[in-house]
């Protein structure tokens, strides 16, 4: 089974039965899954989670159980989403749904989803899985996965530039405003005030999809990693036309640009006399990404220009923990933005849909719970003191937010 990454570190060998509360995020390009998995003595009152509590800033329940346990993380194609059905059927993850107490019929299995394949595949999942997806709106997802996530755990936003990674000290109570760039298969830009309290104020069709789609077509990459890995060797200045290519090799100073500044991406083509196969295909990679990343830090500028906003986060898959594409979106900020604003970055840059969906759950009505009937309720929110679900990173970050998330859960 040709699954992408997952993040437990031997999820077949977890027993069924402590594996609860699947949530997907489907995408025009992937499919992301956050579940949860229990610890096998996680009923218990546990001092370390508690002066974690306490450190945390909220007053610790003596009263009620506390739930340890893991989320995890998976992603596969979405052209591939018979192999997601079968890794959900073998994990038996789709048992990790609700129950409706309130619908007339309540045997039905409800897992909650969101993005658009939601809806695209709802009679497949009914079909193959035979359950329900119970759809929750993306926008509000990605927001919601973000404030979990900057809220929740620890060292999830960093910047990046200059080849420096530096994890930012995020304060709970100062997070708003910020904007949330997500850049998936197209781009949206979601100015979020509070919990909920969000407005999607823009957004662009080039985003992942076209690096992928373009860069695809025009290198014959098999895979978007190797795109990615290819960009690393190449030199853009081959394709892209500069400022020093118009200007004999001189800055235009009066404007503020450097002979080396990118006057027209791809714009060597027209005159170079060469076919596709005379270019190689790193170059090609390099122009496209920088390209592609150029265009959405400038637009995220222009979008936090436009509302005050001095931070931005980006997400979403395109990012990929590449450093030369985080680099080139700070560049683009910083450079826009004169030193004002800054690009951050999340660790689970990708999951952020699927881990608001996996929040929803606290909506519902929990009480029938499929997965050994677990005994507790689950509610899983981050209130502005994180009282309800802690949790700490587990493992060292590869760059690409597979880790899984260490959490607590009180169950009521
Ligand atoms: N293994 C992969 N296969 C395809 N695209 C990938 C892969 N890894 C990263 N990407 C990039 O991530 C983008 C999808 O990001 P994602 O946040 O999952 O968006 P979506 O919800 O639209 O699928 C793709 O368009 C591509 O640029
Ligand atoms: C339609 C989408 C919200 C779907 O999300 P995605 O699967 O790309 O993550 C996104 O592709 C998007 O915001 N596209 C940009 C459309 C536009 O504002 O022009």
């Amino acid at each position: 089974m040709d699954h992408l990454a997952h993040v437990s570190n031997q999820p077949n060998t977890q027993p069924q039965s402590q594996i609860s509360h699947l949530a997907l995020d489907i995408g025009g390009s992937l499919i992301k899954l956050v579940y949860f998995c229990r610890y096998d003595d996680s009923c218990r009152d546990d001092d370390e989670l508690r002066s974690q509590n306490e450190s945390l800033g909220s007053k610790s329940d003596n009263s009620r159980p506390v739930l340890g346990g893991k989320l995890h993380f998976a992603k596969f194609e979405t052209s591939k989403i018979n192999d997601c059905l079968e890794f959900i059927h073998s994990m038996k993850l789709h048992l990790g749904g609700f129950h409706d107490c309130t619908a007339p019929s309540s045997d039905k299995i409800f897992i909650k989803a969101t993005g658009g394949g939601a809806y695209k595949f709802a009679d497949l999942f009914k079909e193959k899985l035979s359950v329900s997806l119970d759809k929750e709106d993306e926008m509000e997802c990605l927001v919601t996965g973000a404030n979990f996530l900057l809220k929740a755990v620890h060292q999830e936003a960093f910047t990046y530039l200059d080849g420096q990674k530096e994890f930012a000290q995020i304060d709970p109570n100062d997070l708003y405003p910020y904007l949330l760039v997500n850049i998936g298969s197209g781009v949206s830009m979601i100015k979020v005030d509070g919990d909920g309290k969000f407005e999607r104020v823009s957004g662009t069709s080039l985003g992942g999809g076209t690096f992928w789609g373009l860069g695809r077509l025009l290198t014959k990459c098999k895979n978007f990693d190797e795109l990615l890995e290819l960009s690393h060797q190449g030199n853009n200045r081959v394709i892209d036309m500069l400022v020093g290519d118009i200007y004999g090799g001189t800055d235009y100073a009066k404007i503020g640009l450097s002979a080396t500044t990118i006057a027209s991406s791809f714009g060597k083509a027209i005159s170079d006399n060469k076919e596709l196969v005379d270019y190689k295909p790193e170059d090609i990679s390099r122009s496209l990404l920088r390209m592609i990343s150029n265009n959405i830090g400038q637009i995220s500028y222009l979008n936090a220009l436009r509302f005050g906003l001095k931070r931005i986060f980006f997400a979403g898959f395109f990012i990929r923990g590449h450093a030369y594409t985080m680099d080139t979106i700070s560049v683009a900020v910083n450079f826009w933005s004169k030193g004002e604003a800054e690009a951050m970055f999340l660790r689970h840059e990708g999951f952020l849909g699927a881990l608001g969906a996996f929040m929803s759950y606290e909506k519902q009505c929990l009480d029938g719970l499929t997965v050994n009937k677990i005994p507790q309720r689950f509610p899983i929110s981050v209130s502005s003191a994180g009282n309800k679900i802690y949790c700490s990173m587990n493992g060292k970050s590869n760059g690409n937010g597979n880790e899984s998330i260490e959490c607590t859960v009180y169950g009521t």
